[in-house]
This record gives C-alpha cells, structure tokens and sequence, in this order.
C-alpha cells in the first residue's frame, strides 16, 4: 500500500501564504511514512483531492474573508456522494494586523470542510488552536518575511496533522 499522502494547497499573491505552506510541508516532513503534495490551488486535481487523507488550505486575509480564489476552489471541491468525508482537513492563513480577519478567514474554511464532513485538527500549540496564522503588516512583524515564531506554527500544525494521519490510518 502506497503512503498516506497531505494535500497542502494555498493562495498567495505576494508570497506570505506560500511560506507559511511550505512551513508545514516542513512539519509533514518531520513525520516518517506520510507523503505531500504542495501547490497552489490554480493547480490542484481532483483526483489529488480524492486521493488525499487530509487537506491542508491556505488564504490571506482579504477584507476580513478568504480570498475570491479560495471561496472559488472550495466551491468547486467535489460534492456529490461528499467523497471528502471523514478526511482530515486543517487550515493557515497569513492577515496584514491583529484581530482584523485572521480568525473570521480560519473559521470560515473551516466551516466549509466540515461541510464536507471532514474532520478539523487545530495547530499544535494553544496559540494555533483554530490553525497556524501569521501577521505580516503590523508593528514588527511587518517585515518582508514571515517571522520565525509563525512558521513553527505552521510546521506545527503539518507535523499534528501527519501524526493524526498515522493514528487514525486514514
Ligand atoms: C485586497 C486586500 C485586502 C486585505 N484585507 C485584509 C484584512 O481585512 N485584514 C488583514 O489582516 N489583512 C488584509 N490584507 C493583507 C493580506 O492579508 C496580507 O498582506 C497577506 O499576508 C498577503 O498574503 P500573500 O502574501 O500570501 O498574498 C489585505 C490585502 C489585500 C491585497
């Protein structure tokens, strides 16, 4: 039997969704016997879809929502006979401050997996229980790259959803 296989897909126009996915590819990747695939959501197959044992979505923040092009893949995620169910789905996002939409864009994908009848893991530390974030405009964070203490986050939240993988043999 092939490996278990992490879906890991994002949006990002200018970069800081995309290191935050590639922090938990690195979190799956501390995991021996779990596989992934990291892309952009423009380039996602159904059949990668299918066949994964979790999905892991990312969006920035936009206007306190997920992005057009995050609500547009949700939307298109097959449906009928819901083939996600019982699939472990888990979510980042990157927003420019504090308190102004990280946690509405966590909590409305995560509303739409379960949807999907997919099952939600949080982060790994209380400070990522809904899922990793990142602040990437405010105060000192607002450096061009996405600071260290929100990567581990991230790669927190890859390396629990491929132990979970394991554990529920999904
Ligand atoms: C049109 C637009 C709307 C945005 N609205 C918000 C917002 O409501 N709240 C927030 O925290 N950041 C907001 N941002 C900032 C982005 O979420 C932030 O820069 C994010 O890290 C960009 O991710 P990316 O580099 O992966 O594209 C907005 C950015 C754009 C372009």
């Amino acid at each position: 039997q092939s490996p278990s296989t992490i879906l890991i897909t994002y949006h990002s126009e200018s970069g800081k969704t995309l290191a935050m996915a590639e922090a938990v590819a690195k979190g799956v990747k501390e995991v021996q016997g779990v596989e992934y695939i990291l892309k952009p959501i423009a380039e996602v197959l159904e059949e990668e879809l299918l066949n994964a044992s979790a999905i892991i979505l990312g969006s920035p923040v936009y206007n306190a929502n997920m992005t057009a092009q995050m609500q547009e893949f949700i939307n298109s995620l097959p449906f009928e006979g819901r083939p996600l169910k019982n699939k472990l789905g888990a979510v980042f996002v990157t927003g420019g401050g504090f308190s102004i939409g990280e946690e509405a864009v966590m909590f409305g994908m995560i509303r739409a997996m379960m949807i999907h009848g997919m099952i939600i893991v949080g982060g790994d530390e209380l400070e990522a229980a809904f899922g990793a974030s990142a602040i990437t405009g405010e105060g000192d964070f607002a450096e061009i790259e996405v600071q260290d203490i929100f990567l581990k986050k991230a790669e927190g939240l890859g390396r629990r959803v491929g132990e979970l993988v394991l554990k529920t043999n999904n």
